[in-house]
């Protein structure tokens, strides 16, 4: 069950160096609070020229694009200056120009389909961001790298030194203004946050039905996804792939291109509001070169993904096994066939509670009758979690979003596993061990079952049936007896582990120190995988 984490949907699998410093350090921007909508007319109120631009690349202006000009037609330019900083990104080349869109945690026009019949040949969702935004099969943009933009002074332009005493100041990169915007708003997240939605709802109301009724733990799921991709525009390899993962999973909000400008000014606007002490002309210049190589990148994997998956599944409860007082193990049916790798997870949104999706891990690897499996705890305000423990029953109809997570199996390594599963977190281990097994290897695998009591091990019979059929395999549950005795300290008891690759899943606590002990015995780095810890922090629902 991967109930808390949350943030962009698509919480990307680490390896140890990556996603567990737990956040920016900016502090808050999961801390709901709510703030009077800003004042129209207010600085942000420019910023809509700002994103005019940002339009999906090689994409005609359509009547869907309208929003976004209208935006534009409220606010004007006021001076030559701000004119001139917009037409270069108007004709900015691919990768260059702006925007795209990204779109909330929409959703889809699903009004209720609690009761609905169950529907296997439903119909295709309409596709999400329109067939004109082709598929690119070209080379991303080169993140961080100078390129013509709005608001930057070019190279050319950049007066020559006078005298010899003078050395040319070097443009800064990009992601070294968008760190120090990011140190300034640090502390006041929350106001950046709510004035970011407050923009967005106020300037966008079109756009509010894409997110859920109740705006608390989920709303700034979007500005977070986009700061943690700006915040890393240097560094491609991780960025590309979070945002990959990040449009696909937004296609079944029925996110799409066009709303990508709006998000984008709002964006801007909040920032240039709340990082007044060091935004200028290149800062903002830097943010949106960032986020227009950012939606562009969603918007090209949502394409991409348009042609060879549904935006969600529907899948039926099947059965529904409440294992202790607050956790239970929920088996679907998809109504189409869904592929995913073991140790990976998928989004999840009930009828109870429209748009608000959670994460939860595979129980299971791939079964061949394609149903799917779940641990779920309830948590304490747990919306989802609770609706799924105590109120789904066989029949009700849920939706699914596409699989993620990066935390599988290399099956072309003959290397053991060390897998640390706490509470919940036992559930990808489990589908991890059944991988293993039924690819035939005679890998050993190590399992360490963490729980707080002996009650909390509630999967503790089927892994013991695993062990007992599995010679490869060791499962080795650790009650941590009031925390004196944690999951990851039992582990530097074993060993050695220089021949495993280690799997960790469960809470961001563990997570966090569990990696700190698999490094302290040696365990390089990249060999450690877990899912986001930033992904794990709140425990929402
Ligand atoms: N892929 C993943 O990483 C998955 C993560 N989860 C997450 O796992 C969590 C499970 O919650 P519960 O069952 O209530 O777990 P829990 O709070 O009962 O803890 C489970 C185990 O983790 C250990 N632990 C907890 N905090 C620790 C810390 N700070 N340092 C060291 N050890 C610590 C406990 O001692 C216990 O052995 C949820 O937050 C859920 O979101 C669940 C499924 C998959």
């Amino acid at each position: 069950m991967f109930e808390a984490r949350h943030t962009m949907d698509a919480p990307t699998t680490a390896s140890a160096d990556k996603g567990t410093s737990g956040g920016n350090g900016g502090g808050g921007w999961f801390t709901p609070r709510q703030e009077p909508a800003p004042a129209d007319g207010d600085q942000g109120a420019s910023d809509g020229r700002r994103l005019a631009a940002m339009r999906p690349v090689g994409r005609p202006t359509t009547p869907q694009d309208e929003p976004a000009q209208e935006a534009d037609r409220r606010t004007p330019p006021t001076t030559p200056a701000a004119q001139e900083r917009i037409s270069p990104s108007v004709q900015a080349p691919r990768g260059a120009a702006a925007h795209a869109s990204q779109a909330p945690g929409g959703a889809a026009p699903q009004t209720s389909y609690q009761g609905a019949p169950y529907a296997p040949g439903r119909p295709e969702p309409e596709p999400a961001g329109g067939a004109a935004q082709p598929v690119s099969g070209a080379p991303q943009p080169a993140y961080g790298s100078p390129r013509p933009a709005y608001g930057t002074p070019q190279p050319e332009s950049v007066p020559a030194p006078r005298g010899p005493e003078r050395t040319p100041s070097p443009i800064p990169p990009d992601a070294v203004l968008i760190r120090r915007t990011m140190a300034e708003v640090g502390p006041v997240a929350d106001k950046v946050t709510s004035y970011f939605y407050a923009l967005l709802f106020v300037r966008h109301p079109e756009l509010r039905q894409l997110f859920p009724a109740a705006m608390d733990t989920q709303r700034d799921r979007l500005l977070r996804a986009l700061l943690t991709a700006a915040e890393h525009i240097d560094n491609t390899e991780v960025l590309v792939a979070y945002l990959q993962n990040l449009g696909r999973g937004h296609r079944k909000y029925g996110t799409r291109p066009e709303h990508y400008p709006a998000v984008g000014e709002c964006l801007i606007g909040s920032l240039s509001r709340y990082a007044s002490g060091s935004w200028d002309a290149e800062t903002e210049a830097a943010w949106v070169r960032a986020y227009t190589t950012i939606s562009q990148v969603m918007i090209d994997a949502a394409a991409a993904d348009e042609l060879l998956a549904p935006a969600w599944w529907y899948a039926e409860v099947v059965s529904h096994d409440l294992r202790t007082p607050d956790v239970a193990v929920v088996t679907v049916r998809p109504d189409q066939p869904y592929p995913f790798l073991a140790g990976q997870y998928t989004s999840l949104e009930t009828p109870w509670w429209p748009r608000i999706w959670r994460h939860y891990s595979f129980a299971s690897a791939p079964r061949s009758d394609g149903l799917l499996s779940f641990h779920v705890k309830a948590v304490p305000a747990g919306w989802v979690s609770n609706a799924l423990v105590h109120r789904a029953r066989p029949g009700d109809i849920i939706r699914l979003g596409p699989p993620a997570g990066s935390m599988t199996v290399d099956h072309t390594t003959d290397s053991g596993l060390l897998c640390l599963g706490g509470g919940t977190g036992i559930a990808p281990i489990k589908a991890l061990v059944e991988d293993v097994a039924e690819h035939g290897e005679r890998r050993p695998v190590e399992v360490f079952y963490g729980a707080r009591t002996d009650h909390d091990l509630y999967d503790i019979d089927t892994m013991l049936r695993l062990q007992q059929s599995h010679p490869w395999l060791a499962v080795r549950p650790v009650v941590d007896q009031q925390a004196h005795l944690q999951l990851p300290d039992v582990v530097r008891e074993y060993g050695p582990w220089n021949e495993y690759d280690a799997y960790l899943s469960g809470p961001p606590g563990m997570i966090r120190s569990g990696v700190d002990a698999l490094r302290d015995i040696g365990i390089p780095s990249d060999r450690i995988r877990h899912d986001s810890v930033e992904e794990l922090v709140t425990a929402g629902d």
